[in-house]
């Protein structure tokens, strides 16, 4: 398989690349997806139709992060009304896919609301099916803009808290363009921090079992020109004892009203390790992954997933020959445990970075105050 950071330095292709895109060939809208599964080595598009794939898409997580899954889910109610499926049991379907991000279950509430607004107006569903495009495409842009104020909020508050000179990161899973509309979130903080000339280094967990950031994040790294080093995840502890880690930045799949945190399993370890050698924990997300309906972390849906994924190695370019497709690194028959998420208490985080600016420290009043700030913002623009 080419070398695709050469083949992409040769093309000059600009570093971002598009998770997803929606397009309109003769035979019908599709919605064009980066299979993020065979990441980093093949970059390959899937090619989805209907909402079944994408949902398929969906727990596979060939599409995946937070901001991302909401603008997925956007789209695949609207290609169901433009191909003339039952838009609410595609938008059921959607909604359901993954439990935990509640980015996912917004995107999909958002085409549906329009798709029917408008078909209560035209009384014909293929006159209602552009108004479900339009909510995903402006999604899509209200993303993009989210992440960039993400990464100026983010990086004047690295500058705050750090000392002057280069910042050394620690990040987990993956955050960036593969996540969003834009160039993501924890990460669009560290590239921000690069084009300032202030990041001395990206630590990068690996994120065992699916390896988000050593298949994902030192992709988008490397194809961005950080100066990143990638870690085992159970080496961090000794990166925070060393002093090597300035603050951790990581992103989240879904904030309760009291302000825990569910991300990426191995975060809340990264929290406790923050905490115990003062280092700043920041968890960058837009408004739209705060749940006020959720009240705390336990009522947090965790995603439980297949135990193969721990107990196999999957790497697309060699079949292997465990029950999951992958490489056995387990005996046959073992048992796993395998939360895709787990729950960080507001205490220990230090800051959460949202398009409407840095809370700190995490409230639920503070957080109520945020997310009204946000309606009062969309109202203002036209989108109530
Ligand atoms: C900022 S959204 C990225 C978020 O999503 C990841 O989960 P997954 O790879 O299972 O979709 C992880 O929790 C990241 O922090």
């Amino acid at each position: 398989m080419a070398d695709q950071y050469a083949q992409a330095r040769e093309d000059n292709r600009p570093p971002g690349i598009p998770a997803l895109r929606w397009e309109e060939p003769p035979e019908g809208p599709v919605l064009v997806l980066l299979d993020q599964t065979r990441l980093p080595a093949q970059e390959v598009e899937l090619v989805c139709t209907d909402a079944p794939a994408l949902v398929e898409a969906i727990r596979s997580l060939a599409v995946r992060g937070a901001p991302l899954l909401g603008i997925a889910g956007a789209y695949g109610v609207a290609l169901a009304a433009a191909r003339g499926f039952d838009v609410d049991d595609a938008a059921d379907a959607l909604a359901g896919a993954r439990p935990t991000a509640v980015n996912l279950s917004v995107g999909v509430h958002r085409a549906r609301s329009a798709y029917h607004t408008a078909l209560a107006e035209t009384g014909d569903p293929l006159l209602a099916a552009p108004a479900a495009l339009a909510a995903a495409r402006q999604l899509h842009r209200e993303d993009a803009r989210a992440s960039a104020r993400m990464a100026e909020h983010g990086l004047a508050l690295l500058d705050e808290l750090l000392p002057a000179g280069g910042h050394r990161i620690l990040t987990h899973c993956n955050t960036g363009a593969l996540v969003s509309g834009g160039e993501g979130t924890a990460f669009a903080v560290a590239l921000a921090a690069h084009r300032a000339g202030r990041l001395r280094r990206l630590w990068v967990d690996e994120t065992r079992p699916l390896l988000q950031g050593a298949r994902l994040t030192a992709y988008e790294a490397a194809r961005n020109g950080l100066a990143y080093t990638l870690l085992a995840d159970n080496a961090a502890g000794s990166l925070f004892a060393a002093g090597e880690v300035d603050a951790v930045l990581i992103g989240a799949d879904r904030i309760a009203a009291d302000g825990s945190v569910a991300n990426k399993v191995g975060s809340y370890p990264l929290a406790v390790l923050a905490r115990y050698h003062h280092v700043p924990f920041i968890v960058v997300a837009p408004v739209t992954t705060v749940d006020e309906r959720t009240p705390d972390g336990a009522s947090i849906e965790v995603e439980q997933r297949p135990g193969h994924e721990v107990t196999e190695l999957a790497a697309p370019q060699v079949p292997g020959t465990g029950a999951g497709g992958g490489i056995p690194v387990a005996p046959l028959g073992t048992q796993a445990y395998n939360p895709a998420f787990d729950v960080t208490p507001p205490e220990l985080v230090t800051a959460i970075v949202t398009e409407q600016g840095a809370l700190s420290p995490v409230t639920a009043e503070g957080l109520a105050e945020l997310c009204a700030r946000s309606r009062r913002a969309a109202e203002e623009h036209g989108r109530g």
